[in-house]
This record gives C-alpha cells, structure tokens and sequence, in this order.
C-alpha cells in the first residue's frame, strides 16, 4: 500500500502544522496511508514512526510549532543509506519532508537513496533556492512587524535612536522584509555589511531631520553588537537592541501561510502520486532538490 511519511526538520515554522495535515488529507484522497515520524531524521534513525492521519492533524493545523517535532542532524549526509531504510522498515513508500534548504538537501539525498521523496519549503529564513516564499516567512515578519512599530513609536516620542533585532540566521530577508514594512532608517544584512561610516552617516541623516531613528538588522550581520556599540560612540546616543529571538519563530501561522502551505502541501501529494520525486514542491517549474553545489555539513 503507497504510505507517506511526513517528516519536519531544521527549525520549526509557523504552517508546518497546515502543511502536514493538507498533506495527509490530500494522500489519503488517493487512498494512502499516512505515517508521522517524530523528530525530524533523527527520529526516522532510531524508528520513531506512528499513523498520523488527517483527522488526527487537523486540531494542530491552525497552531505554530511543528507537532511531529523537528532536530537537527549534523552529520545527515554520512547516515541517508540508514535513514531511508529505516522508513522502508517502517512501511514509507514515498515521504515529504517540510523544512529549509538543509533539509531539503537532505531530502535530495533521500530521494537518492531510494526513497521517493518531495521537499516542501519550510523556514521563517526564506532562503530556500527555487521557492519566492517559504512557509513561516510572512508569519514571522508579521510577528516582528507591530513590534517594530511600537519601537518608532517610543523612539519618535522621545526621541532616541532604536535597533531591532531579527533571526534570520545567516541571511537577511527577514530583517529586511521587517525593516521594509516598517520604514526603518536602516536594515543591516549579512549579506551586504555597510561600512561604518556609511552607517554613521545615514543614522545622522535620519537624527538631524527628525531626532529619531531605527535600525532593523539580522542577527546574523557580522559583529552586531559591537557595530551598534560604535555607531551609538560615534552619534553620541544611546542605543538599546531589542532580540526577537526564538519567540520570532512561534505563534500562530498567518493567513498567507496557511494558504500557502495548503497549496505546496497539495502539489507535493499530487507530485509523488504521479511519480514525481526528488524536486522541490513549489507551483512553478520542478525545482531538483540537488539545487545549487552541494552545501559542505557540519562535521
Ligand atoms: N547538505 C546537507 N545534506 C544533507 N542533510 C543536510 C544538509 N544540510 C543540512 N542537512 C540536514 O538538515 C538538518 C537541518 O538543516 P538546517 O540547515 O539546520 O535547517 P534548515 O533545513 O531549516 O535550513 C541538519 O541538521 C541536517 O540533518
Ligand atoms: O533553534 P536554533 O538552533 O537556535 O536555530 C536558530 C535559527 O533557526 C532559524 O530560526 C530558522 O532556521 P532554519 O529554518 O534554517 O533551521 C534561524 O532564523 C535561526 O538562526
């Protein structure tokens, strides 16, 4: 009998909960069986599969978190061959696999190592190759977004100079979705550090024509503490960093993202039932799962 193994790994994302059950619901149209395993490839290591069904899903689609749990699995590469035998093991035939590009790599592997699998882009980060949007993204920039605000409206009151700052890991579409929505003065990304005196001379700008100003950055811009340190030397201000941190990654999925999980969730049963795997599920031209050069794993 074809059984889906759903499977969430990397950080949880608010719309992992839709996706899963839009998955089941979808599988199980088709007549599928559907197997939940615990805790990410970890758990598809030590055999922790059980039947999820939709009806048991559903009462966790509206929530945050990810309820099949997720884990991080730093030498993944090295144990594919076991994973994917492992689900056979367990009865999977064909498996989905919701997280970010790490794990999509690894579901790339998977699919390679026998094991028809989809990838579902799934991260609050958005840095997932061949996807406009991941599931998580708008959730977390509209949990971001009203905090933001509130920061220019006490730094506009005061006036003071503000920072905010957002996850986003190594990358800056969060901060910079945040920082766009907002109006802030300046978005600080890792992928384009500014040179102090640049920094120093826009925060100025913004000072000298209304005494306040906020700054968005990610947390993963080089040495931001110490940066912001400088720059509140060198405006002779005081600056406080207010860290999203992991609250930025729960809550409540937002409307966009349960649609949008509902749509992928959809193409990925729809692609494996017509003998689709190894690519990314995404409402545009196939992506191969082995997109871009092979990331090098933490050892
Ligand atoms: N290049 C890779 N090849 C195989 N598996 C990987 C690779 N990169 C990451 N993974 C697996 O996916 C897990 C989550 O990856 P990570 O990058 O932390 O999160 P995300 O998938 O959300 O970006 C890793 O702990 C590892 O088990
Ligand atoms: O939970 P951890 O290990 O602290 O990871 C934090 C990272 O996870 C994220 O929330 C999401 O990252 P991934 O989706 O790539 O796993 C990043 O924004 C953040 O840097």
């Amino acid at each position: 009998m074809n059984t889906l193994g759903l499977l969430c790994s990397g950080g949880d994302a608010p719309g992992m909960n839709m996706a899963l059950w839009a998955a089941a619901r979808s599988a199980e149209a088709r007549g599928w069986r559907v197997l939940g395993v615990h805790g990410g490839y970890q758990g598809l290591l030590g055999g922790s599969v059980e039947p999820w069904p939709a009806d048991r899903l559903r009462p966790f689609a509206r929530l945050g978190g990810a309820v099949l749990g997720t884990s991080r699995v730093p030498d993944f590469t090295r144990q594919v061959g076991a994973a994917a035998a492992q689900a056979r093991s367990a009865g999977i035939t064909h498996a989905l696999v919701l997280g970010g590009d790490g794990s999509l790599r690894g579901a790339g592997l998977l699919n390679r190592a026998g094991l028809p699998t989809v990838g579902l882009p799934a991260t609050i980060d958005n840095d997932v190759p061949g996807s406009a949007a991941t599931v998580g993204f708008d959730s977390a920039v509209n949990f971001a977004l009203p905090l933001a605000d509130a920061l220019l409206d006490t730094a506009e009151a005061l006036p003071r100079l503000c920072a905010l700052e957002t996850l986003g890991g190594n990358t800056g579409h969060l901060a910079q979705a945040v920082g766009d929505a907002c109006g802030a003065d300046v978005v600080l990304v890792p992928e384009a550090p500014l040179a102090a005196p640049e920094l120093a001379g826009r925060v100025s700008a913004a000072l000298a024509r209304r005494r306040h100003a906020l700054i968005v950055a990610s947390e993963g811009y080089p040495a931001l503490e110490g940066v912001l340190d400088a720059l509140a030397r060198e405006v002779g201000l005081r600056l406080r960093l207010t860290r999203l941190g992991h609250a930025q990654r729960g809550g409540r999925p937002s409307a966009r993202d349960r649609l949008l999980a509902g749509a992928l969730a959809g193409e990925a049963a729809d692609l494996l039932a017509r003998g689709h795997a190894g690519v990314l599920a995404w409402r545009g031209a196939p992506t191969l799962l082995e997109f871009a050069a092979p990331a090098q794993q933490e050892a």
